[in-house]
Protein backbone atom coordinates (compact mmCIF):
# COMPACT_ATOMS: atom_id res chain seq x y z
CA UNK A 1 0.00 0.00 0.00
CA UNK A 2 1.30 3.62 -0.90
CA UNK A 3 2.00 5.14 2.38
CA UNK A 4 3.77 8.22 4.14
CA UNK A 5 7.63 8.84 5.56
CA UNK A 6 6.03 8.88 9.05
CA UNK A 7 3.89 5.80 8.31
CA UNK A 8 7.01 4.08 7.78
CA UNK A 9 9.40 5.79 10.20
CA UNK A 10 7.94 6.40 13.12
CA UNK A 11 7.73 2.78 13.83
CA UNK A 12 11.11 2.30 13.02
CA UNK A 13 12.55 4.46 15.19
CA UNK A 14 10.57 3.13 17.98
CA UNK A 15 11.41 -0.58 16.74
CA UNK A 16 15.15 0.47 16.38
CA UNK A 17 15.69 -0.89 13.01
CA UNK A 18 15.78 0.82 9.65
CA UNK A 19 14.15 1.33 6.59
CA UNK A 20 16.04 1.12 3.10
CA UNK A 21 15.78 4.50 0.87
CA UNK A 22 16.53 3.24 -2.26
CA UNK A 23 16.99 5.58 -5.19
CA UNK A 24 15.08 4.76 -8.40
CA UNK A 25 15.78 6.01 -12.29
CA UNK A 26 13.68 3.27 -14.24
CA UNK A 27 10.94 0.24 -13.89
CA UNK A 28 13.91 -2.41 -13.33
CA UNK A 29 15.32 -0.54 -10.34
CA UNK A 30 11.74 -0.26 -9.07
CA UNK A 31 10.87 -3.34 -9.51
CA UNK A 32 13.88 -4.93 -7.73
CA UNK A 33 13.37 -2.76 -4.45
CA UNK A 34 9.28 -3.32 -4.40
CA UNK A 35 9.70 -7.31 -5.21
CA UNK A 36 12.27 -7.71 -2.40
CA UNK A 37 10.63 -5.51 -0.08
CA UNK A 38 7.52 -7.63 -0.51
CA UNK A 39 9.48 -11.13 -0.58
CA UNK A 40 11.42 -10.34 2.66
CA UNK A 41 7.66 -8.53 4.24
CA UNK A 42 9.92 -5.33 4.79
CA UNK A 43 8.32 -1.37 4.25
CA UNK A 44 10.60 0.29 1.94
CA UNK A 45 10.63 4.59 0.93
CA UNK A 46 11.41 4.38 -3.11
CA UNK A 47 12.81 7.79 -3.47
CA UNK A 48 13.57 9.98 -6.55
CA UNK A 49 15.83 12.86 -6.77
CA UNK A 50 15.43 15.87 -8.92
CA UNK A 51 17.45 14.40 -11.67
CA UNK A 52 15.28 11.12 -11.84
CA UNK A 53 11.98 13.27 -12.01
CA UNK A 54 14.06 15.18 -14.77
CA UNK A 55 14.96 11.99 -16.21
CA UNK A 56 11.67 9.96 -15.78
CA UNK A 57 8.86 12.67 -15.35
CA UNK A 58 5.42 11.55 -14.29
CA UNK A 59 5.98 8.10 -16.35
CA UNK A 60 8.25 6.69 -13.40
CA UNK A 61 6.50 8.87 -10.77
CA UNK A 62 3.58 6.73 -11.78
CA UNK A 63 4.79 3.39 -12.20
CA UNK A 64 6.58 3.31 -8.78
CA UNK A 65 2.57 4.84 -7.59
CA UNK A 66 0.82 2.39 -8.90
CA UNK A 67 2.98 -0.45 -7.81
CA UNK A 68 2.83 0.70 -4.45
CA UNK A 69 -0.84 0.88 -4.93
CA UNK A 70 -0.82 -2.71 -5.56
CA UNK A 71 1.85 -3.96 -3.29
CA UNK A 72 1.28 -5.95 0.18
CA UNK A 73 3.83 -3.96 2.13
CA UNK A 74 3.75 -0.43 2.98
CA UNK A 75 5.75 1.83 0.01
CA UNK A 76 6.38 5.48 0.72
CA UNK A 77 7.42 7.71 -2.86
CA UNK A 78 10.25 10.18 -1.21
CA UNK A 79 11.74 13.13 -3.07
CA UNK A 80 14.94 12.85 -2.45
CA UNK A 81 16.91 16.55 -1.60
CA UNK A 82 14.60 18.83 -3.07
CA UNK A 83 16.28 22.01 -3.44
CA UNK A 84 13.24 24.33 -3.14
CA UNK A 85 9.94 24.85 -1.78
CA UNK A 86 8.32 24.87 -5.54
CA UNK A 87 10.32 21.40 -5.74
CA UNK A 88 8.59 20.15 -3.04
CA UNK A 89 5.04 21.20 -3.91
CA UNK A 90 5.80 20.36 -7.11
CA UNK A 91 6.20 16.30 -6.13
CA UNK A 92 3.65 16.31 -3.80
CA UNK A 93 1.11 17.07 -6.74
CA UNK A 94 2.86 14.12 -8.66
CA UNK A 95 1.73 11.73 -5.78
CA UNK A 96 5.10 11.85 -3.29
CA UNK A 97 3.82 10.91 -0.18
CA UNK A 98 7.18 12.33 1.21
CA UNK A 99 9.03 14.91 0.50
CA UNK A 100 12.77 16.47 1.84
CA UNK A 101 13.66 20.05 1.56
CA UNK A 102 17.52 20.21 1.87
CA UNK A 103 18.22 23.79 2.93
CA UNK A 104 21.25 22.75 4.99
CA UNK A 105 23.64 25.28 3.01
CA UNK A 106 21.68 28.05 3.99
CA UNK A 107 22.73 29.55 7.46
CA UNK A 108 20.23 28.09 10.10
CA UNK A 109 17.51 30.63 10.21
CA UNK A 110 17.19 30.48 6.48
CA UNK A 111 16.96 26.61 6.50
CA UNK A 112 14.45 26.72 9.46
CA UNK A 113 12.49 29.49 6.90
CA UNK A 114 12.67 27.50 4.06
CA UNK A 115 11.70 23.62 5.91
CA UNK A 116 8.95 25.73 7.98
CA UNK A 117 7.40 26.86 4.66
CA UNK A 118 7.74 23.07 3.26
CA UNK A 119 5.82 21.52 6.50
CA UNK A 120 3.32 23.62 6.23
CA UNK A 121 2.11 23.71 3.12
CA UNK A 122 2.81 19.62 3.16
CA UNK A 123 1.36 19.01 6.82
CA UNK A 124 -2.12 20.26 4.95
CA UNK A 125 -2.05 17.83 2.25
CA UNK A 126 -0.74 15.17 4.80
CA UNK A 127 2.68 14.69 3.51
CA UNK A 128 5.58 13.77 5.67
CA UNK A 129 8.94 16.12 5.13
CA UNK A 130 11.97 15.30 5.72
CA UNK A 131 14.81 18.38 6.86
CA UNK A 132 18.69 18.60 6.66
CA UNK A 133 20.76 20.20 9.29
CA UNK A 134 24.54 20.28 9.33
CA UNK A 135 26.73 19.31 6.25
CA UNK A 136 27.24 16.49 4.62
CA UNK A 137 30.78 15.29 3.49
CA UNK A 138 33.33 12.69 3.88
CA UNK A 139 35.43 13.30 7.05
CA UNK A 140 38.41 11.91 7.31
CA UNK A 141 39.54 10.73 10.72
CA UNK A 142 42.16 13.25 10.75
CA UNK A 143 40.17 16.01 10.70
CA UNK A 144 40.41 18.57 13.60
CA UNK A 145 37.85 18.82 15.63
CA UNK A 146 36.32 22.09 15.77
CA UNK A 147 36.66 21.37 11.81
CA UNK A 148 34.75 18.45 12.20
CA UNK A 149 32.30 20.70 14.29
CA UNK A 150 32.13 22.95 11.29
CA UNK A 151 30.70 20.02 9.36
CA UNK A 152 28.46 17.88 11.33
CA UNK A 153 25.20 18.49 13.22
CA UNK A 154 25.24 20.00 16.88
CA UNK A 155 22.80 17.98 19.03
CA UNK A 156 21.26 21.19 20.68
CA UNK A 157 20.87 22.90 17.34
CA UNK A 158 19.07 19.94 16.08
CA UNK A 159 16.85 20.40 18.91
CA UNK A 160 16.10 23.92 18.07
CA UNK A 161 15.78 23.34 14.21
CA UNK A 162 13.40 20.41 14.93
CA UNK A 163 10.74 22.72 17.46
CA UNK A 164 11.13 25.31 15.15
CA UNK A 165 10.35 23.74 11.97
CA UNK A 166 8.03 20.88 12.84
CA UNK A 167 9.99 18.56 10.75
CA UNK A 168 8.71 14.73 10.89
CA UNK A 169 12.31 13.24 10.15
CA UNK A 170 15.74 14.74 10.15
CA UNK A 171 18.75 14.11 8.20
CA UNK A 172 21.91 14.70 10.37
CA UNK A 173 25.60 15.18 9.07
CA UNK A 174 27.33 11.78 10.45
CA UNK A 175 30.87 12.24 8.68
CA UNK A 176 29.09 10.04 5.45
CA UNK A 177 28.78 11.68 2.12
CA UNK A 178 27.44 10.74 -1.19
CA UNK A 179 28.71 8.62 -3.68
CA UNK A 180 31.73 5.78 -3.80
CA UNK A 181 34.28 7.53 -2.02
CA UNK A 182 33.61 7.41 1.54
CA UNK A 183 36.92 7.46 2.94
CA UNK A 184 39.99 5.50 3.51
CA UNK A 185 39.55 2.31 4.97
CA UNK A 186 36.63 2.26 7.15
CA UNK A 187 34.73 5.37 7.01
CA UNK A 188 34.08 7.47 9.82
CA UNK A 189 30.38 8.11 10.93
CA UNK A 190 29.93 9.67 14.28
CA UNK A 191 27.84 6.90 16.15
CA UNK A 192 28.70 9.07 19.51
CA UNK A 193 27.20 12.03 17.57
CA UNK A 194 23.84 9.68 16.24
CA UNK A 195 23.50 8.72 19.94
CA UNK A 196 23.75 12.10 21.70
CA UNK A 197 21.24 13.87 18.87
CA UNK A 198 18.32 10.94 19.62
CA UNK A 199 18.64 11.02 22.98
CA UNK A 200 17.51 14.80 22.21
CA UNK A 201 15.41 14.09 19.26
CA UNK A 202 12.53 11.72 19.50
CA UNK A 203 11.50 11.77 15.79
CA UNK A 204 13.16 9.52 13.38
CA UNK A 205 16.67 10.43 12.13
CA UNK A 206 18.24 9.84 8.21
CA UNK A 207 21.56 8.90 7.80
CA UNK A 208 22.57 10.07 3.64
CA UNK A 209 25.42 8.78 1.83
CA UNK A 210 24.79 5.45 3.76
CA UNK A 211 25.97 2.55 0.74
CA UNK A 212 28.22 0.34 1.66
CA UNK A 213 30.44 -0.17 -1.92
CA UNK A 214 30.68 -3.68 -1.17
CA UNK A 215 34.32 -4.72 -2.25
CA UNK A 216 33.04 -7.60 -4.19
CA UNK A 217 30.90 -5.78 -5.86
CA UNK A 218 33.64 -3.13 -6.85
CA UNK A 219 35.28 -6.12 -8.24
CA UNK A 220 33.12 -7.37 -10.28
CA UNK A 221 32.44 -4.12 -11.44
CA UNK A 222 35.74 -3.67 -12.41
CA UNK A 223 36.13 -7.43 -13.82
CA UNK A 224 33.25 -6.79 -16.25
CA UNK A 225 35.40 -3.58 -18.06
CA UNK A 226 34.15 -1.00 -15.39
CA UNK A 227 36.31 1.76 -14.21
CA UNK A 228 36.36 2.99 -10.70
CA UNK A 229 39.20 3.79 -7.76
CA UNK A 230 39.74 2.65 -4.09
CA UNK A 231 35.79 2.79 -3.41
CA UNK A 232 34.85 2.13 -0.05
CA UNK A 233 31.50 2.46 1.87
CA UNK A 234 29.44 3.02 5.23
CA UNK A 235 30.04 -0.72 6.95
CA UNK A 236 27.77 -3.15 8.13
CA UNK A 237 27.96 -2.98 11.62
CA UNK A 238 28.16 0.59 11.93
CA UNK A 239 24.69 0.45 9.65
CA UNK A 240 23.45 -1.82 12.57
CA UNK A 241 24.56 0.33 15.40
CA UNK A 242 22.79 3.38 14.08
CA UNK A 243 19.59 1.89 13.47
CA UNK A 244 19.89 0.97 17.51
CA UNK A 245 20.74 4.85 18.06
CA UNK A 246 17.82 6.42 16.41
CA UNK A 247 18.98 6.20 12.44
CA UNK A 248 15.61 4.87 10.95
CA UNK A 249 15.64 5.95 7.15
CA UNK A 250 19.16 4.94 5.65
CA UNK A 251 19.86 6.49 2.24
CA UNK A 252 20.94 3.81 -0.83
CA UNK A 253 21.52 5.12 -4.50
CA UNK A 254 25.36 3.88 -4.96
CA UNK A 255 25.14 0.64 -4.55
CA UNK A 256 22.13 -0.20 -6.93
CA UNK A 257 24.34 1.70 -9.89
CA UNK A 258 27.25 -0.29 -9.28
CA UNK A 259 24.97 -3.12 -9.52
CA UNK A 260 22.97 -2.18 -12.20
CA UNK A 261 26.01 -1.30 -14.08
CA UNK A 262 27.54 -4.61 -13.39
CA UNK A 263 24.91 -6.41 -14.56
CA UNK A 264 24.78 -4.80 -17.73
CA UNK A 265 28.47 -4.88 -18.38
CA UNK A 266 29.10 -8.64 -17.27
CA UNK A 267 26.13 -10.01 -19.75
CA UNK A 268 27.56 -7.08 -23.05
CA UNK A 269 31.28 -8.43 -21.99
CA UNK A 270 30.20 -12.23 -22.09
CA UNK A 271 27.52 -12.09 -25.06
CA UNK A 272 28.70 -9.85 -27.20
CA UNK A 273 25.89 -10.84 -29.91
CA UNK A 274 23.19 -10.20 -27.29
CA UNK A 275 20.62 -7.47 -28.30
CA UNK A 276 17.11 -8.17 -26.26
CA UNK A 277 16.79 -5.74 -23.82
CA UNK A 278 15.25 -8.08 -21.19
CA UNK A 279 18.68 -10.83 -21.65
CA UNK A 280 20.37 -7.38 -20.52
CA UNK A 281 18.31 -5.36 -18.21
CA UNK A 282 17.18 -8.63 -16.45
CA UNK A 283 20.44 -10.01 -14.95
CA UNK A 284 21.16 -6.48 -13.76
CA UNK A 285 17.24 -5.82 -11.87
CA UNK A 286 18.31 -9.66 -10.14
CA UNK A 287 21.99 -8.26 -8.89
CA UNK A 288 20.25 -5.00 -7.67
CA UNK A 289 17.59 -7.51 -5.73
CA UNK A 290 20.68 -8.95 -4.16
CA UNK A 291 21.52 -5.38 -2.70
CA UNK A 292 18.46 -4.58 -1.53
CA UNK A 293 17.90 -7.90 0.37
CA UNK A 294 21.50 -7.38 1.88
CA UNK A 295 20.69 -3.93 3.01
CA UNK A 296 17.43 -4.88 4.75
CA UNK A 297 18.78 -7.51 6.23
CA UNK A 298 21.62 -5.07 8.01
CA UNK A 299 18.83 -2.49 8.64
CA UNK A 300 16.93 -5.31 10.67
CA UNK A 301 13.57 -4.21 8.72
CA UNK A 302 12.86 -7.47 7.42
CA UNK A 303 9.47 -9.13 8.45
CA UNK A 304 8.38 -5.49 10.27
CA UNK A 305 5.23 -4.76 7.79
O1 LIG B 1 22.24 9.82 0.39
C1 LIG B 1 22.05 9.36 -0.74
C2 LIG B 1 22.72 8.09 -1.22
O2 LIG B 1 24.05 8.06 -0.89
P1 LIG B 1 25.03 6.93 -1.51
O3 LIG B 1 25.81 7.60 -2.60
O4 LIG B 1 25.89 6.48 -0.37
O5 LIG B 1 24.19 5.80 -2.04
N1 LIG B 1 21.18 9.99 -1.59
O6 LIG B 1 20.46 11.04 -1.13
C3 LIG B 1 21.01 9.53 -2.97
C4 LIG B 1 21.39 10.64 -3.96
C5 LIG B 1 22.83 11.03 -3.85
C6 LIG B 1 23.70 10.50 -5.00
O7 LIG B 1 24.12 9.22 -4.79
NA1 LIG C 1 16.22 12.19 1.20
ZN1 LIG D 1 21.61 12.21 0.13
Amino acid sequence: MLVTGNDILIPARAGKYAVGAFNTNDMEITQAIIHTAEKLRSPVMVQMSEGAIKYGGQDLADIVIDMAHRSSVPVALHLDHGSSYDSALKAIKMGFTSVMIDASHYPFEENVHETRRVVEAAHAMGISVEAELGRLGGIEEHVVVDEKDAFLTDPEEAVKFVEETGTDYLAIAIGTSHGAYKGKGRPFIDLVRIKRISELVAIPLVAHGSSGVPAELVQRFRDAGGEIGDAVGIADEDLQQAAQYGIAKVNVDTDLRLAMTTGVREVLKKNPKEFDPRKIFGPARDLMSQVVEHKMRVLGSVGKA
